[in-house]
């Protein structure tokens, strides 16, 4: 029976080569997560998500609780079975979707109260309700159920808040049923307040977790106080389990948080903004909608090992984006996952080598030049 594991085979400054052992596979870190919501990345199959390189895909408890149900989705075998996904999935415990999608939202110090965004169905979630929701679904990794504080706040509601969360951390914990191969991640939270931070790490360390999460960020802070933030958090987390950087984010966000020691990743960016026609590319992102790329012969990406760049043109990426044609957001969808697995990769590679710096020097630069 697989033990849950982090393993660290080397660093570089505060980066970390890792490797994190599941009851459903091995994940490579740092990692980046493809959202899959509702049960699926959307728009790809499975096993184009597998091809990406991704070892890992997230899902929502907020979404798959509201349809089709945790009890529906255990009955028929659990969430690896129901999407067809053998590899790890992690699950977010749904506080921070309820606050931004749920109407109605009635928070206490038990739980939160909520009507359905799809048909106004009244539904609880409380750190009970969410670990049993991530058990019914199968979660190789459960997250603890938290208040994402929103920005801003002033100190005094980022206390409040955080405090809150900590209460639910060690109800959480209570709740969780331990399982091999199977952890639970603390959360912090703060806001952008370093002490406040500082006493959510101690609180999660004393309670003890498999991982730790870093959440209240991305929430339009900046990618300036988002580092800050990191500056003042991560150092005093566990070397020895993950650091999960939650929401997050572009690729020079991503680079940043790897330098200061996050090993987990997930955000809605490179699958989003492949429906709404972005790619992401080693030189910035390109807006395949615009007129530029019609006649445009060459591939998206020079290199790119994905279907997109491998078997077409600009110019008909183009023509399927102009024609609304559904294999437009199918070949984007795949290459962002792809680069975005490349990232990784890079960087897991950059910091073997003792050299994660001068990639990230290399990283930032390309992306500047812009796209030809
Ligand atoms: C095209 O791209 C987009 O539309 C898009 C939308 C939202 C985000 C930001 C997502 N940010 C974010 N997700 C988060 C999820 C979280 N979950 C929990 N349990 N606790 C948190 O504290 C938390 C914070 C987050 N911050 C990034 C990108």
């Amino acid at each position: 029976m697989t033990s849950f594991r982090y393993e660290r085979f080397a660093t570089d400054g505060a980066a970390r080569l890792g490797r994190l052992h599941t009851a459903h596979g091995a994940i490579d870190t740092p990692a980046f997560m493809p959202v899959g919501t509702a049960a699926t990345v959307k728009a790809m199959q499975p096993e184009s998500v597998a091809a990406t390189g991704a070892q890992i895909v997230l899902g929502n408890t907020y979404h798959l609780m509201l349809r089709p149900g945790a009890e529906r989705i255990d009955r028929l075998g659990g969430l690896h079975r129901f999407m067809n996904w053998s590899g790890p999935i992690l699950t977010d415990s749904g506080g921070f979707q309820v606050m931004s999608l749920a109407k109605l939202r009635k928070l206490d110090e038990n739980g939160v109260t909520f009507q359905s965004h799809h048909d106004g169905s009244s539904h609880h979630l409380s750190p009970e309700r969410s670990m049993e929701i991530q058990r019914l679904l199968g979660a190789d990794i459960t997250m603890a159920f938290d208040e994402c504080t929103p920005f801003p706040a002033t100190p005094a509601q980022a206390a409040d808040s955080m405090r809150l969360s900590m209460r639910w951390a060690v109800r959480s914990k209570a709740a969780f049923v331990e399982r091999p191969g199977h952890g639970l991640f603390g959360i912090v939270q703060g806001g952008i307040y370093s002490d406040l931070r500082a006493e959510s790490a101690r609180a999660l360390i004393d309670i003890g977790f498999d991982g730790y999460a870093v959440g209240g960020l991305a929430v339009g802070e900046g990618q300036e106080a988002m580092f800050a933030t990191l500056d003042a958090t991560v150092p005093l987390l566990p070397e020895d389990r993950p650091r999960y950087l939650m929401g997050v984010g572009r690729p020079s966000d991503i680079v940043g948080a790897v330098l200061r020691g996050i090993d987990m990743f997930d955000c809605v960016m490179p699958t989003r903004s492949g429906r709404t026609a972005q790619a992401f590319t080693r030189r910035g992102t390109v807006n395949l909608r615009n007129a530029r790329h019609q006649d445009d012969p060459r591939p998206l990406e020079e290199g790119c090992a994905c279907p997109a760049c491998r078997s077409y043109s600009r110019a008909y990426l183009h023509h399927l984006i102009r024609s609304e044609e559904i294999l437009g957001p199918m070949l984007l969808t795949w290459h962002n996952i792809q680069a975005y697995q490349d990232l990784m990769r890079d960087l897991r590679a950059a910091i073997g080598a003792g050299r994660v710096a001068a990639f990230a020097a290399e990283a930032a630069a390309r992306e500047a030049l812009g796209d030809i």
